[in-house]
Formats: structure tokens, C-alpha cells, sequence
């Protein structure tokens, strides 16, 4: 069950800060002390906040947290090895097991380190040592360090929310006079708004902006020659054909799982796009998988998926709040479902899921559907591994396959497989980098029914 041995035949090694002047070992250099510190900074912008709540616990709560995280940041900014985990929370078995498994392969500890281990490892260790920090030190153990940026990129993409759900509404609105081909044409729009809604993550600015400035639906035609595949067609066969199979005796016929990436505009996308499968009966239910604990600065947790709805429902514009209630009334429902396992806030690379998370497997199983969103989640699909570009999306996912699936995301690591012979080249020379900036995206598909489309 090792995740990254390097020696299985024909798989590439992990991408890793060992290689200097790679992306990873940029990231790891300048972009992990920075998020480290503006963790820092919000803490201790925060303290009167804590003393009011807690009092005098609540400083002594704050200095401590601090010192963890500059110990953390000294630590990885000195390479120095990892470390096992201490706090105690449901993971830390599955994480330290983790860790024993690198040091056994590498044959020493000091060999599993920030600049030597696989990136994908030691960039999710980072997020779990900030929990670590704040775990070990209640009162303020819950308090979430990134709920700042990610409001304030929710607030600051209001314009756009707005036309984005004046759209959906209008939809909705003569849902029932839509031709076949009208429907596609919105399910394609609504894809690409959320495919794009990916450009809006904290974790590559580290922290700087994640928000939508323009009409999302108005730019669609300008972004499509910076979508390198696009497999939408596939997307819409497989819920197209998921609804000629259903059968009365079916417990939930055509449901589709979301497994969601960033908070802010990014979610708004993505509910817009569940509202729209549901609305359309495209799909009956929806279940949107987030992450437990604050990770990778952006991502949606269970607060941020509460919180967004509650804050569409309250806005101040009539198509807004609409959709917020409606968004609200799916969730009382059950139409809409929301779960974080704690597989997602792991290390490893999805082809090990069904070993490492079973019962999360065959929870995706039952879906007719799954969208995967974001870079994160592609590095996790593909292994964060040094693919040729031109290797298939299903080697790469190397028998990951619990159901139909399809990753929407903006390129911002670099890793890209599926591409034509040459096509990775000419970008390239075109642009270095080109899988860096999330100007370009991918739709990819991929499906283990795949005879049900040859
Ligand atoms: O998954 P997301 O939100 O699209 O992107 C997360 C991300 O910004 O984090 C890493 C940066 O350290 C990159 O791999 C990736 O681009
Ligand atoms: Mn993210």
C-alpha cells in the first residue's frame, strides 16, 4: 500500500522539491514560509478578539499557536525531517503510518524532509501541522485562519455572483419550453463558469486574491481557445444516458457527487451548477464532498458550504437570494448532501482510495457522476507524478475509477497528461509557464463503463 514507491514499472517518480528550480521546489522555497506566516500575522491580528472570548486563555492560546507555527516555518525552511504527528485526532494513525512508510523506503528518517519527500506529501503535511498548532492549543482549537481571505473573496465577487444567478434563475425560469439542445447549451455554459470559477484559489497567490471580478458568462467565448481538452461532451452522454437507465425500483436514480476545491466565487460556480442538474432533473441528487479542517488556504469547508448559502439567502438582490433558498431548502431536503471524510485532508494519491479509504470508495460508487474540482484534486488523480504530457488520463489514473468521472480544473502545478504529441511542446516554447498560471484548463473524462460508449 506504499503510495510512492518510485520503482513500479512505468510510473514516473513524484514531483518533488529535490529538483531545484522546479515548481515544487519554488513553492516549497517561498510560497509554504509565506502562507506559514500570514497565518501568523491573522492570529495575532486576532488577539484582542481571543482575549475578549477567552480571556486570559485565550493570549496564552494565541502565543502558543504562534510558536508552533514558527517552529514549523523554521522547520521547513531548513529542510529539516518530518515529524510525527501529536494532537490526538481521528487521522494521526493513518498519518504517522504514513511517515514510517517513507522513512522504512527512504531506509532513514532524516531522509523524509520538506526538500527531499514527494511535494504532494509535504505540502498537505503543512496544512495538517497548521491544524496540529491549533489543535493542541484551545480555546482556540476550531478557529480557522483562512476564513478571512475566503469571505472576503466571496464579498468581493458579489457583481459576478449576482449575473451568474440572475442567469440561473432565467433558466429555471422556462425550464420546461428548453429544447434538448438549449439545455445543453446552458449545462455547457454552467460547466465552463465552473471550470473557470477554479482560477479563483488563495493557496497559488498565497493568499493575495480569489475573487471574480467580471461577468463570468460574458468571458466563456475568450477563455474556450485555453481549454486543452475538453471531454464536456462525455459528461453530458453520461448523464444523459444515467437517466434512460433509471428504473422505479432505483433507490436514487442519477446522482452526481461533487468533490469540491475552493470557498468564494469558485463554490458559487459549483452550486449554480448543482442547482441547474437538479432543476433540469439532469440529476436527482447532488452530494458535494468538502475537507474537515482549514487546507490548502481555499478550500470549502463545512462552514464555508453553510456559510455561502446563508449569505446568498441574505443578499440584498432578488435572483441572489432566490437561489440561496433554494439552495437552503435542497440541503433541509436532503436533495443536497454535504460529507468531508478525512481521506480528502490526506496524502495520497487517489489510486490507493479504495485501500486507504474503502468505505469512501464505495460511497463514490453509488454516484452515476463524480466532478472533481480543481488542481489539487487533478495532482491527487494523477499521482502529482512526472507524466509524459501525451500519457493517457486513465494511465494516469492508474485504476482509480469508482464511477464516471470528469475533472474540471485551471492548470497550476506542473502536471498535465492527455495532450496531442507535440501539443505540450509548442506551449512550452509559447509560454514556460504554461501549467503554472491558471490561464489554461482542462475538461478530462473518464469512465470504468467505457463500453457503454465505444
Ligand atoms: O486545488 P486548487 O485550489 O485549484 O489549487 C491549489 C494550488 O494552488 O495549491 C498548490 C500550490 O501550492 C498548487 O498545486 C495548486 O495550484
Ligand atoms: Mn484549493
Amino acid at each position: 500500500m506504499m503510495a510512492t514507491e518510485l520503482s513500479v514499472a512505468g510510473v514516473p517518480p513524484s514531483l518533488s522539491a529535490k529538483v531545484v528550480g522546479s515548481f515544487a521546489y519554488f513553492t516549497v522555497k517561498d510560497r509554504f514560509p509565506t502562507i506559514v506566516t500570514k497565518v501568523i500575522d491573522t492570529i495575532h491580528r486576532n488577539k484582542n478578539k481571543f482575549f475578549e472570548e477567552y480571556g486570559e486563555d485565550g493570549i496564552q492560546a494565541e502565543k502558543q499557536t504562534i510558536s508552533f507555527l514558527s517552529k514549523l516555518r523554521n522547520e521547513l525552511q531548513t529542510d529539516k525531517p518530518l515529524l510525527a504527528l501529536t494532537d490526538g485526532l481521528q487521522d494521526v494513525e493513518s498519518w504517522n503510518q504514513y511517515l514510517q512508510r517513507h522513512q522504512r523506503l527512504e531506509g532513514d528518517q532524516e531522509s523524509v524532509s520538506w526538500f527531499k519527500s514527494p511535494w504532494l506529501y509535504v505540502e498537505c503535511y503543512m496544512y495538517r501541522r497548521i491544524q496540529e498548532a491549533f489543535w493542541l492549543n484551545p480555546p482556540i482549537s476550531g478557529y480557522d485562519p483562512f476564513n478571512e481571505g475566503k469571505t472576503q473573496g466571496f464579498f468581493e465577487s458579489q457583481q459576478a455572483v449576482m449575473a451568474l444567478c440572475t442567469y440561473l434563475e432565467g433558466v429555471k425560469k422556462c425550464m420546461d419550453e428548453l429544447s434538448k439542445n438549449q439545455l445543453l447549451e446552458h449545462f455547457n455554459k454552467l460547466l465552463l463558469v465552473s471550470l473557470w470559477g477554479n482560477k479563483c484559489d488563495l493557496s497559488i497567490s498565497a493568499g493575495q486574491e480569489n475573487s471574480q471580478k467580471i461577468n463570468p458568462l460574458e468571458v466563456l467565448n475568450s477563455l474556450q481557445p485555453f481549454i486543452l481538452v475538453d471531454e464536456s461532451n462525455m459528461v453530458w452522454s453520461t448523464l444523459i444516458s444515467a437517466q434512460k437507465q433509471e428504473q422505479p425500483g432505483k433507490a436514487t436514480p442519477c446522482r452526481v457527487d461533487i468533490v469540491l476545491d475552493n470557498a468564494g466565487f469558485e463554490l458559487v460556480s459549483d452550486l449554480v451548477l448543482a442547482d441547474f442538474l437538479v432543476s433540469s432533473g439532469l440529476a436527482c441528487k447532488i452530494h458535494f464532498h468538502g475537507k474537515c479542517m482549514p487546507w490548502f488556504v481555499s478550500d470549502v469547508t463545512a462552514n464555508d458550504f453553510q456559510w455561502t448559502i446563508r449569505q446568498t439567502m441574505a443578499a440584498n438582490h432578488k435572483w441572489m437570494s432566490k437561489s440561496g433558498v433554494q439552495w437552503q431548502r435542497y440541503v433541509k431536503e436532503g436533495v443536497w448532501c454535504y460529507h468531508d471524510h478525512p481521506f480528502w485532508t490526506q496524502p495520497h494519491e487517489f489510486c490507493d482510495m479504495a485501500a486507504e479509504a474503502p468505505d469512501l470508495y464505495t460511497t463514490l460508487q453509488r454516484a452515476d457522476l463524480v466532478l472533481f474540482k480543481g488542481d489539487l484534486n487533478y495532482r491527487k488523480l494523477t499521482g502529482d507524478r512526472a507524466w509524459d504530457h501525451t500519457v493517457s488520463f486513465d494511465t494516469a489514473l492508474r485504476g482509480f475509477g469508482p464511477a464516471p468521472l470528469c475533472i474540471l480544473r485551471t492548470l497550476k502545478a506542473n502536471i498535465q497528461v492527455g495532450l496531442q504529441q507535440g501539443q505540450g511542446e509548442k506551449l512550452s516554447s509559447e509560454d514556460p509557464d504554461w501549467m503554472t498560471r491558471g490561464k489554461y484548463a482542462v475538461i478530462q473524462f473518464y469512465s470504468p463503463l467505457s463500453e457503454q460508449f465505444n
